[in-house]
Order: C-alpha cells, then structure tokens, then sequence
C-alpha cells in the first residue's frame, strides 16, 4: 500500500524509463527518474534513491580478491572501498540531499527571508524579491517540485509589499505543498512566531 505521500509523485509522468526499472520504492513513493532515465536524487528519499541505485549498480562491501595478498597498509591506500565515515578535514561523509532535506532546508531559507525582509520595503527591494523568487524556483534541484511551483507562482504573484505581505504569500506556498503531500495546513496567522519571533516574544 503506497504511503500517503505516493500519489505525489505518481502523478509525475517519468518519459524515459523502462518497464524493469524499479517503479515504487521502499516507502511506498513512486520511484521518480530524471529526463535521461537515471534516478532522481533530489526528486526521491536517500532510502528510496539507495534502493533503485543499489538494484543497479551492486556496491562492493570488501576489497576484490586481488588485494587480499597486500599488506594492511597497502590495502588501505589502494583499496576502492572506503570504510571510514569522514574524508580529510574530519567532515562527515554526508550524502546529497534527498527531497525531503532539501525541502525542509529550502524552506528554512525562504521564511527566514521573509523573516529578515524589510517591514516597509523600497521599490527596488520589491523587484528584487520578485526575482529571487522566480528565480529559485526555476533553478529548484528536484524537478517535478520545480514544475509545480514555477506553476504555482505564475497563477499566484508573490505578494512582497510589506513583510507580513511576503511572510504570509510564503506560508500559503508552503501550505499547497503541504496539502499536495497529505499534511495539515499551517495557520499562516502563526508565521512570525514560527520563522521571526519565536513563541514567547512580546512582539507576536
Ligand atoms: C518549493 C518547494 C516545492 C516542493 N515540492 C515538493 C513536492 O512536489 N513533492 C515532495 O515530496 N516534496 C516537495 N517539497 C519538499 C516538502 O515541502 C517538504 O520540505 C518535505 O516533505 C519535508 O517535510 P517536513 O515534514 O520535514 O516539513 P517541511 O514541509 O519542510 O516544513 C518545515 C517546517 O516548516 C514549518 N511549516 C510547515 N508548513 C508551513 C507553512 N505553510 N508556512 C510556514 N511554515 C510552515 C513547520 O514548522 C515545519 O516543521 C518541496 C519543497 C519546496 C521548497
């Protein structure tokens, strides 16, 4: 049984891929490919991408038989699986981000905009926003969620007036994805508490 957020991405008509490619994944979502038939990374879970690409293209869990004669430091430096979780510097071998990451970390940086955006705005910042706006949806990494909300903002200008006009215009975008996915609403009245004051400011 799909889980709720699979008519989403059922809905997306994938032109290229062929009838073995794996159709549904581990979440139930539909496996959603790009336009030269490779999995979409940012259009699917990290889980759902793993699934589709390990079907594909099998990971080697330890060294190929010709290194088992080499000495454990030879192996080390020549060995093509890498088992440690961090590269040079100590950072953490993070993977690209999924649909899921890249959304929550998108949205973070949209309502923090419209939290930081003048009150009373210039003209010029007006324009600007505008433009950023359109913008960042046209260069949206996952691309049937770019479709959607290139579609949304032509049938919906951004309102950028004032703050409160861009923080709740915001907030109704985020809510058609909401909806679009199965979850509740958010009460576009409670944006500021959520992305500019917190909850037990005075200001709210
Ligand atoms: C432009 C865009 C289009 C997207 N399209 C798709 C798509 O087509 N398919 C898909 O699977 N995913 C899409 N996503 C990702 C999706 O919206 C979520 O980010 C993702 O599912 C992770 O959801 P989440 O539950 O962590 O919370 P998110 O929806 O990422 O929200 C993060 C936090 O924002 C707050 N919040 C929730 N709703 C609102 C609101 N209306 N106004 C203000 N604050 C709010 C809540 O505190 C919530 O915890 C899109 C993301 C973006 C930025």
């Amino acid at each position: 049984m799909p889980s709720a957020t699979a008519p989403i991405a059922a809905e997306v008509e994938s032109t290229s891929h062929s009838d073995q490619k794996p159709q549904i994944g581990v979440t139930g979502r539909k496996i959603v490919y790009d336009k030269d038939g490779k999995p979409c990374r940012t259009c699917n879970t990290l889980q759902d991408f793993q699934f589709v690409t390990a079907g594909m293209k099998p990971k080697l869990t330890s060294p190929p038989p010709s290194t088992s004669n080499k000495t454990v430091s030879e192996s080390a430096i020549a060995s093509p699986v890498d088992t440690s979780n961090k590269i040079a510097g100590g950072y953490a071998k993070d993977y690209p981000p999924d649909v899921s990451e890249l959304g929550r970390s998108s949205w973070t940086l949209l309502h923090s905009i419209a939290a930081t955006y003048p009150e009373n705005p210039s003209t010029k910042e007006q324009q600007d926003l505008k433009q950023f706006v359109k913008l960042f949806g046209n260069f949206y990494p996952c691309w049937f969620c770019r479709d959607d909300f290139v579609k949304y903002i032509d049938k919906n200008e951004p309102k950028v007036e004032t703050q409160d006009n861009f923080g709740k215009w915001l907030c109704e975008a985020h809510n058609e994805v909401n909806v679009k996915l199965g979850k509740p609403k958010f009460n576009c009245n409670l944006w500021k508490q959520r992305w500019k004051n917190g909850w037990d400011n005075d200001d709210n």
